[in-house]
């Protein structure tokens, strides 16, 4: 459904809604029924399966394990007692043909020419509810159809203008085992249509406005029971190649990203069975998205991640200033990066000038030419740094027998000569294994070619004038100071705090260095590998009954992880190019899904960034998607932050607001301080909603902000400009929008973000800075 295009409603007597809510009932009641006849004959399964297990043979476990599936699902799914495991139906009209799908449903979309009589009376053929999972009767008939499946798409798709078979559409609302409410649309009201001899009525104001009015929470919602057309084409997209979403604030990107995940692993668990990656822009946002997955039923195969989460071992915990991260998210950084990572050969302390070792009775030396010329000949190669290693150890014991080898072959003169080519290869060998072993040569190696970690390279990038050198025509010097003194918090090795900038750095640098792996167990051998669409058998049931050994098994797959089948990334308009590479490590076969907004960038140049993203995604064919109805904002909020998006990019269209509420937003200004001020609003917004306060300040403030609002509760929560990324809050305070929009090249874009995250109140904070007129308006925001 269309949100502009809700479905009509007529005028319903008053005992209609309870008697449409008895019915839905009755339907419940059937529903729960067959799950316990389930649940019976799951326990029964379960206690086989155990006997069973015992034989051991690939085949009986595989058996086992998809009885104990099944039974695990059901349990699982009655026991959660999830708020609506059932949440629509829709009524259609007779299809073209009789056939019926996998899930007991009729295939046809389109309406059977006879199925409108005259008059425009038509009877219902089928009714069909829709819920998180699929179920069906004893004799195959689907009392309840999975959302994901084709035949549940009418519910999604239909629209008044066009309805395709649906006449009526539905959402109920259920606690448990008990239906609270319905919410209809009416999708073909020129039909006057009966369901077994009675009218079909039409109850309550349409689903999308009852959900989008209810209290935010610290976490998010799915939004199955009131995905819009629009939205449904992108969760239904295709998997190959690239989907990208754009749309402005609001419009469900997020929401359809997650959802996204879920139909792929519905529609093919053994494709992505390789694991599904989100990225998203901050930790905060991963915390207020990761309950979505696993309320659609899937949890397993999905990892959500921040940013800078990305590099095992490397959690950024800080933020660097805009003119710092500009610089460490810049594409220079690889050459820069491939610089130092060759430069930190020399990082090994005091580097020997030359190399002197005692073989086969001798003296020989390297002197420093020489060494020079070896080093040069090794870097002459491709490889990552640690793994030319070897090779260079080779050529320093080639050198050195060439030099041993002259003396063996001025003995030779003297009558005993080796000619022999395996009594050379033999004293060779021997050679090789007396110099390998001899102090003075490890000592040398280990300070003339150190083993590198990522880490160790980062921390000398820290020194200004060895950066200066290994960004010499890359980076100004304002540049070169600016990295190398942000970098100064970390130690020699590199221990200590990244920010989330840094985190990039470090995984191109893995590559350049190909740090050695470290050791991972071998993996179990599973013989459920081997089956078609029996993985998530194992993952369900495992999780179910097979306790700490499958769990941690599960959760060392997924640390070894670096590739994944399918890649999301939430807010793409902000990855950096160096993020770009990063990520793109990470799906090199992928199929992927990039969600964002151009208008909401932090990231101070589009134009580098899109052009990493192009290579990112290589050639892989591209599908487009333009989401336009903003669901989060009311229209009052929407208009004000339009102001700040035709300056931050005119002419860029934004996306209709949904809703309104006739509470416009408000502008207060503080006298001198601020934080009273803040205060003050916070308070005020706290008393007039029902759920979260989200106080959005310039980056700089944090700190000061969260003394501002100590003592207020939980449910106001103070803001950083750049963590308000994606997140949404009943009521916001935005505290000046002068310091926020200063704060960086891409200011306007990143405070256009802060105006857009409240679902019902906006308070304006005025600074200093921000010039209001007579009532309390900045100069940003007025027209
Ligand atoms: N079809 C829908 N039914 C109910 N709620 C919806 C629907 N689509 C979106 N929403 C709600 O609208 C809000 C905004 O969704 P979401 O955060 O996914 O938008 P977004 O496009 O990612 O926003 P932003 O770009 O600002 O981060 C969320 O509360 C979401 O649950």
């Amino acid at each position: 459904m269309g949100a502009q295009e809700a479905g009509a409603r007529t005028q319903q007597e008053p005992a209609a809604p309870a008697r449409e809510v008895a019915v839905e009932q009755v339907h419940l009641d059937r529903v729960y029924r067959r799950l316990e006849e389930k649940i019976h004959e799951a326990e029964f399964l379960v206690d086989d399966a155990e006997k069973r297990g015992q034989v051991g043979t690939p085949g009986a476990l595989a058996e086992r394990d998809a009885q104990v599936y099944q039974a695990a699902v059901h349990l699982q799914r009655l026991n959660a007692e999830f708020e609506d495991f059932l949440f629509g139906r829709i009524d259609l009209l007779r299809g073209k043909d009789g056939k019926r799908g996998p899930d007991g449903a009729y295939t046809a979309t389109e309406v059977a020419e006879d199925a409108v009589g005259p008059g425009n009376r038509a009877e219902i053929a089928e009714t069909l509810h829709i819920g998180r999972l699929g179920v069906l009767d004893a004799d195959y008939a689907p009392l309840v159809i999975d959302w994901r499946a084709p035949a549940a798409a009418p519910f999604y798709r239909s629209t008044p203008k066009d309805p395709g078979r649906v006449v009526r559409r539905r959402v109920i609302r259920s606690k448990g085992r008990r239906v609270l409410g319905v919410e209809d649309d009416l999708m073909r009201p020129e039909l006057t249509a009966t369901l077994d001899g009675e009218e079909l009525c039409v109850i309550g104001d349409g689903a999308l406005m009852a959900s989008l009015g209810r209290a935010r929470s610290h976490t998010m919602r799915d939004i199955v029971a009131s995905i819009q057309a629009e939205q449904d084409t992108v969760i239904r997209a295709p998997a190959p190649g690239v989907t990208e979403v754009t749309g402005g604030p609001g419009t469900g990107k997020t929401a359809v990203a997650l959802h996204r995940a879920a139909y792929l692993l519905y529609r093919d668990r053994r494709r992505y069975a390789g694991g599904i990656l989100v990225v998203s822009p901050t930790p905060l946002l991963v915390s207020y998205t990761e309950g979505v997955l696993p309320s659609l039923g899937e949890e397993g195969q999905v990892a959500i991640r921040a940013v800078g989460s990305l590099v095992e071992g490397a959690e950024a915990d800080t933020y660097d200033e805009p003119a710092v991260a500009r610089v460490k998210g810049s594409s220079r950084m690889v050459s820069v990066l491939r610089r130092a990572a060759r430069g930190a050969l020399d990082l090994g302390g005091e580097v020997p000038r030359s190399l002197r070792v005692v073989a086969f009775g001798r003296r020989l030396e390297l002197d420093e030419r020489e060494l020079a010329q070896i080093r040069r000949s090794v870097l002459g190669g491709t490889a990552p740094l640690n793994l030319m290693r070897p090779r260079a150890r080779r050529l320093l014991l080639d050198a050195l027998w060439g030099k041993a080898g002259r003396g063996r072959w001025e003995e030779s003169a003297r009558g005993r000569h080796l000619v022999d080519p395996e009594l050379i290869a033999e004293a060779r060998e021997g050679f090789d294994e007396d110099v390998s072993i001899e102090q003075e040569f490890t000592d040398f190696l280990a300070a003339w070619w150190p083993v590198l970690t990522p880490r160790r390279v980062l921390a000398a990038m820290a020194d200004e004038r060895r950066l200066g050198r290994w960004s010499r025509r890359l980076l100004n010097q304002r540049e070169v100071r600016l990295v190398a003194r942000s970098l100064s918090r970390l130690a020699v090795d590199g221990g200590g705090s990244l920010s989330v900038h840094d985190v990039a750095l470090l995984d191109e640098l893995r590559v350049l260095l190909g740090a050695p792996p470290k050791p991972v167990a071998p993996r179990e051998v599973d013989p459920l590998d081997e089956l078609t669409g029996l993985e998530e058998v194992t993952t369900y049931a495992e999780r179910m009954y097979g306790g700490g050994r499958s769990r941690s098994r599960a959760e060392s797959l997924e640390r070894e992880r670096t590739e994944y089948a399918h890649v999301i990334v939430d807010e793409a308009q902000d990855l950096t190019p160096m993020q770009w590479r990063m990520v793109a490590r990470r799906g090199t076969s992928a199929t992927w899904t990039i969600v964002g907004d151009p208008a909401q960038s932090s990231w101070s140049d589009p134009e580098e960034a899109a052009r990493a993203r192009d290579d990112a995604l290589g050639a892989r064919p591209r599908r487009r998607f333009t989401l336009t109805v903003n669901y989060r904002n009311p229209a009052e909020i929407a208009e004000l932050a339009d102001k700040v998006l035709r300056l931050a990019m005119p002419g860029m269209p934004s996306p209709s607001a949904v809703r309104s509420t006739g509470v416009m937003p408000r502008f207060t200004v503080a006298g001198g301080e601020l934080g009273p001020e803040v205060r003050r609003a916070a308070q005020r917004l706290l008393d007039e909603v029902e759920g979260t306060v989200g106080v959005v300040v310039a980056m700089g403030r944090r700190p000061e902000a969260r003394e501002w609002l100590a003592g207020l509760g939980d449910r106001v929560v103070p803001l950083g400009s750049l963590e308000a990324k994606g997140l949404e809050y009943d009521a916001t305070v935005v505290v000046s929008p002068a310091e926020i929009a200063d704060e960086s090249p891409a200011g306007l874009r990143v405070l256009y973000v802060a105006l857009t995250r409240a679902t019902q109140q906006l308070t304006v904070v005025c600074g200093e800075r921000d010039l209001p007129d007579a009532n309390g308006v900045p100069d940003l925001l007025r027209d």
